[in-house]
């Protein structure tokens, strides 16, 4: 199969799709590699360490695209991008389409089949191509509230471990799965006194087990959130009902009942975000104040820390890529219904049902789009 991997085109973005690594377990198994000139070069792999794994340098992402059979990404395919898509092209990156109109119905046009990375599932209920990135910026979510904070940003000048005799930053996170689990070590870990909700007991229970008293964990209904807010210094938004539209929790109206200055890092933001005022940022312009709580809502934070975060999603995706290579997308689905749980678009029609639900779309079973 001919593999093609165009340089991220997304404002700030510096992950690639496929590391050198994963382009020489393609080659040696007789793939075709292909990419496009400098994609390496913002996670620390330049043009020779491609060509060194056997790889084909090309000039530009319309040769990719034009060339590939299977289109690895990190990113949704930009507007530009999904110009050039085609019927019976394979793509394989992340989609987040419950919240993006626009790019369903282009992918749907385009008459290609795409799989999400967010929605590949795997035996023990985890989303295992999600997983690497919701890592990175758990971690990465109480580094940037806590700048954040800081008055010169907009906060209300609150030290995330405070110092003797001033007590640290109380810091809320919705949603204890994997970003919140991170975000809530790392904010611990500095000092701040953090609160995890969740909806799920057995989460909650596990969170109890492992960490004890590192953090405080509590059942999350509108009433709890209600009250934690009022006293928080940073709310963590980190949801997730897989595929679909985050749920809103906290509203434009609970914001007067924050104190000034306080900030919302909305990390479920690529799902349309879990608060009501949230809009999606970049890197270039992360935060932005509404009714005096300052917001940060960066749709790709991981890319802030591409060298480790194009590792680690190219740890996690290589085994897919390297099935949907070899077998063809038709029956490596049909081998691993995880990589099935992926499948979004297949020739002009939907086949994610939450997604599907959230835009007023038809969907069709992949089960039988697989048997077609
Ligand atoms: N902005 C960015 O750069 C990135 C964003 N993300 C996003 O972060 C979000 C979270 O991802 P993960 O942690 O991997 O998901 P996850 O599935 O591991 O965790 C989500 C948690 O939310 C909980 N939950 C659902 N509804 C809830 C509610 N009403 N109240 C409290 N908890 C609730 C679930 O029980 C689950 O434990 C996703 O939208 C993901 O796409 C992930 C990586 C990077
Ligand atoms: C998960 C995701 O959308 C990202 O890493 O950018
Ligand atoms: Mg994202």
């Amino acid at each position: 199969m001919k593999i093609g991997c165009p340089k991220e085109i997304k404002p700030q973005e510096f992950r690639v799709g496929m590391t050198p690594n994963a382009a020489q377990e393609a080659v040696a198994r007789g793939h075709e590699v292909l990419i496009e000139t400098d994609a390496g070069m913002g996670s620390g792999f330049d043009n020779d360490a491609y060509m060194a794994a056997g790889a084909r340098i090309v000039d530009t992402a319309a040769e990719v695209f034009a060339t590939a059979d299977m289109i690895v990404k990190v990113k949704e395919p930009q507007a530009v991008e999904r110009k050039m898509l085609r019927e019976g092209q394979l793509l394989f990156t992340y989609l987040h389409l419950a919240p993006d109109p626009d790019q369903t119905h282009d992918l749907l046009s385009s008459g290609c089949t795409a799989i999400a990375y967010e929605t590949v599932t795997d035996a023990a209920g985890g989303l295992p191509l999600l997983a690497p990135m919701s890592e990175v910026a758990g971690r990465l979510a109480p580094q940037v509230g806590s700048w954040t904070l800081q008055k010169a940003n907009g906060g209300r000048g609150v030290l995330m471990g405070g110092v003797p005799g001033v007590g640290p930053a109380k810091v809320v996170v919705i949603g204890g799965g994997v970003v919140g689990t991170h975000a809530a070590k790392i904010a611990a870990g500095m000092g701040a006194d953090v609160t995890v909700l969740d909806r799920s007991l057995p989460r909650l229970r596990y969170l109890d087990d492992v960490f004890g008293n590192t953090f405080n964990n509590q059942y999350s209904t509108a009433g709890a959130t209600a009250e934690l807010i009022q006293t928080a210094d940073m709310v963590i938004g980190a949801v997730l009902i897989p595929g679909a539209a985050a749920p809103k929790l906290v509203t434009r109206a609970q914001l007067s009942t924050m104190k000034p200055g306080a900030v919302l890092v909305d990390v479920a933001i690529d799902q349309g975000g879990c608060f009501e005022t949230s809009k999606a940022t970049t890197h270039a312009d992360p935060i932005y104040e509404v009714d005096g709580i300052m917001h940060y809502c960066v749709a790709n934070m991981p890319g802030a820390v591409a060298r480790t975060s194009t590792i680690a999603l190219g740890n996690a995706t290589m085994p897919f890529l390297l099935s949907l290579a070899d077998k063809g997308w038709k029956q490596a689905c049909q081998d691993d219904p995880h990589l099935l749980a992926g499948l979004n678009v297949h020739a002009g029609q939907l086949t994610y049902y939450a997604v599907g639900k959230a835009l007023g779309i038809d969907v069709v079973s992949p089960n039988v789009v697989i048997k077609s």
